[in-house]
């Protein structure tokens, strides 16, 4: 059993620190911070100016209990219930993915084309497929004002965290959600489809990190034999959604760029523009048709 928990800030922050270098945890100086100030309502300014501040025993009650889920293997996002993506804080639930930061590349590279339709014809329509957080679609409304936004999901649970994380980013006027296997129950015809679709071919779900395998939902990940069946009826299914002027970008694995240009030819579109991730990688295809 590990000892009491220190009551002054300082300290505090060491013993978290030294409780997840010892469990062998990635990060354990980012972790512990942020578990102590989330649970203690404190800031990193408070801990230097003020280290002997006393945190009440609820509180270390709670940052106990959390120190012990992260040493456990769980991720620090999924225990504090909340990822920042594009700057707006999410909330998580059990069916979402939790977002990552490879996925803003797909906000950055289709925002250009959102804020060029939305400052031409007034608005801007957004369809997300597999929405998951709402991720995609609230970064591109957080940027465009006047834009509007689908969120679709199979997922209920998903689209129930979207909905509330619509409405805790002050973006649920402009947010509306659809329950639906990819286009099924789609209406309407959309400026942009943005995906970022399950990639993982099935039989590599075992291998992937405990931390993604074991806590991000399985219906995330898994984009059937090869990885590539989101992609299949995206690209045959589209068209009908879209306006005369119109991009489908979409996120792809970063082995995946030659096979989903492949598929999106042969529906007929023209080779996709790349983008590349922070570390690098091909991240994201944007089509338009050819
Ligand atoms: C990789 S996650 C992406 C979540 C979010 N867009 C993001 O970027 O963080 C894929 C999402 O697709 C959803 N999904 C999986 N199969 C689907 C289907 N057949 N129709 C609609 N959505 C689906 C999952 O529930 C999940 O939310």
């Amino acid at each position: 059993m590990a000892d009491p928990l220190p009551k002054a800030l300082g300290p505090l922050l060491r013993e978290a620190r030294a409780r997840l270098v010892a469990a062998g945890v990635d990060d354990p100086v980012l972790d512990a911070r942020l578990i102590v100030e989330h649970f203690s309502g404190t800031t990193r300014t408070q801990a230097i100016a003020d280290p002997e501040h006393e945190i009440d025993r609820n509180a270390i009650a709670a940052i106990d209990a959390a120190l012990g889920r992260r040493a456990a293997g769980e991720p620090v996002h999924r225990i504090l219930g909340y990822r920042e993506f594009y700057g707006l804080r999410l909330a998580l639930s059990p069916e979402t993915l939790e977002p990552r930061p490879d996925t803003e590349t797909l906000v950055e590279a289709v925002l250009p084309f959102v804020k060029t339709i939305a400052a031409r014809e007034g608005s801007c329509r957004i369809l997300d497929l597999g929405t998951g957080t709402g991720a995609i679609a609230l970064a591109l409304l957080s940027a465009v004002p006047t834009a509007t936004a689908t969120g679709v999901d199979i997922a209920a649970g998903a689209l129930a965290t979207a909905a509330r994380n619509a409405g805790q980013t002050g973006l649920g006027d402009r947010f509306a959600t659809v329950r639906s296997d990819w286009f099924e129950k789609v209406s309407g015809r959309y400026h942009v489809i943005a995906a970022n679709p399950p990639y993982i071919p099935s039989r590599h779900i075992g291998n992937l990190q405990d931390e993604v395998r074991d806590f991000d939902p399985r219906l995330a990940l898994d984009g059937g034999v090869d990885g590539l069946t989101p992609y299949r009826i995206i690209a045959a299914e589209a068209a009908p959604f879209l306006e005369a002027e119109s991009r489908i970008a979409v996120e792809i694995g970063h082995t995946q760029r030659t096979e989903v240009n492949d598929i999106f030819r042969a529906a007929g579109y023209a080779a996709g523009e790349l983008f590349r991730d922070l570390g690098g990688n091909d991240r994201v295809l944007v089509f338009q048709r050819g």
